[in-house]
């Protein structure tokens, strides 16, 4: 399709989504200036020169030794406070991590024809497809991005081989190690809201479905009308996630109107609590909006791993925060019907969690 086709208005979600070509496919036709799909509301825009930028940061924590009474509590505090903080020396080898990266621009770097094999609805397996946007079909405004989404199911085997050659072996080299990190991370978290141990019960209901997606945010014409993605909150509970070095991916914080810049750190991975935690520690732990903008000459990549509860898990405050006669904030709800409900509104500016508000 020839670029001056490719972006006469009607056609561009025909091109993006129905012909399966991304928004990796319409960059590549040599864009010069975004389609009126992409352009944000002006409140929706991070205007850095309008927004106030914290200065105060998100905390880096070396969690080279778990057993530290000073790691459990320095993240616990960063749960409490910023919902986000940064670890390093977690013990996955950088070159797991960089050949991960690599593969999300091998990937997306394919020609269009064989991406396409993967997208929504065309893959012959329901444990990979690519996509784009948040809600394509539904939306006001498109999101400037195209991801690769797996469903990881540890110990299987058989899926994996149907996923593209080109990312398979770095995604399950990655995924076997980030496993133990988030176990980790639970307990940290967990123990600190007096759960003494993470039996199968909870287990299912804190890590029961992993998903890890590849986003790739093409460079933009525009960036500044763009968004990457939209301020939104996870609904898992923690989301851990692999930056690439060229940042723009911007926390709530505490002063009104503010926005923090998380800034990339060579083999750092970024953790942030989901509505999930918040909702089973009664508001101790904070699951705080964050968006993405992108950027004016790179493509950037980022992998993040949301670790959601099992579908038919009970979401509810944990009677172990309940303990001393506290009144909960939530009632329990079906993570499947937390999922959905998310998934129906978009990214509207709604607080998903308010659905399980009491
Ligand atoms: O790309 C990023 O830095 C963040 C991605 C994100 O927030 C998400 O996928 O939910
Ligand atoms: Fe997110």
């Amino acid at each position: 399709m020839s670029p001056t086709t490719a972006s006469s208005s009607t056609n561009i979600l025909d091109f993006v989504v129905h012909k399966a070509n991304g928004l990796k496919g319409l960059v590549d036709t040599g864009l010069e200036s975004i389609p009126h799909q992409y352009i944000q509301p002006q409140d929706e825009r991070l205007n850095t020169s309008q927004i106030l930028i914290s200065q105060e940061s998100i905390p880096i924590i070396d969690v080279s030794n778990w057993d530290d009474p000073q790691v459990a509590e320095s993240i616990s505090q960063a749960a409490s406070k910023w919902g986000f903080f940064q670890i390093i020396n977690h013990g996955i080898p950088l070159e797991i991590v960089d050949n991960l990266k690599d593969s999300g621009h091998g990937f997306f770097s394919l020609p269009n024809e064989e991406r396409k094999k993967y997208w929504k609805g065309n893959s012959s397996t329901d444990t990979v497809f690519l996509a784009t946007s948040f809600s394509p079909l539904t939306e006001k405004v498109l999101e400037w991005k195209d991801y690769l989404s797996f469903h990881y199911i540890p110990g299987d085997e058989k899926s994996p081989s149907l996923w593209p050659p080109i990312c398979k072996d770095q995604v399950l080299d990655y995924m076997k190690r980030a496993e133990l990190v988030i176990k980790r991370l639970l307990e940290l978290l967990l123990k600190k809201l007096n759960v003494k141990e993470i039996d199968k019960e909870r287990e299912y209901a804190l890590m029961g479905s992993l998903r890890i997606n590849m986003n790739y945010y093409p460079h933009c014409p525009n960036p500044e009308l763009a968004a990457g993605i939209g301020r939104h909150s996870d609904v898992s509970s923690i989301t851990v996630l692999l930056q690439d070095d060229i940042g723009g991916l911007y926390v709530r914080g505490i002063e009104e109107n503010s926005w923090i810049h998380i800034p990339p750190v060579t083999g750092a991975l970024v953790i942030n609590i989901g509505d999930v935690l918040q909702i089973m520690s009664n508001d101790r732990y904070k699951s705080i909006e964050h968006r993405v903008i992108v950027n004016g000459s790179k493509n950037r990549v980022s992998v993040p791993i949301f670790v959601n509860p099992g579908p038919h898990a009970l979401i509810g405050p944990l009677p172990e925060v309940l303990g001393s006669g506290e009144a909960p904030k939530y009632k329990s709800v079906l993570y499947s019907d937390y999922f959905t409900y998310f998934f129906s509104k978009g990214h509207d500016g709604k607080n998903t969690i308010d659905f399980a508000k009491i």
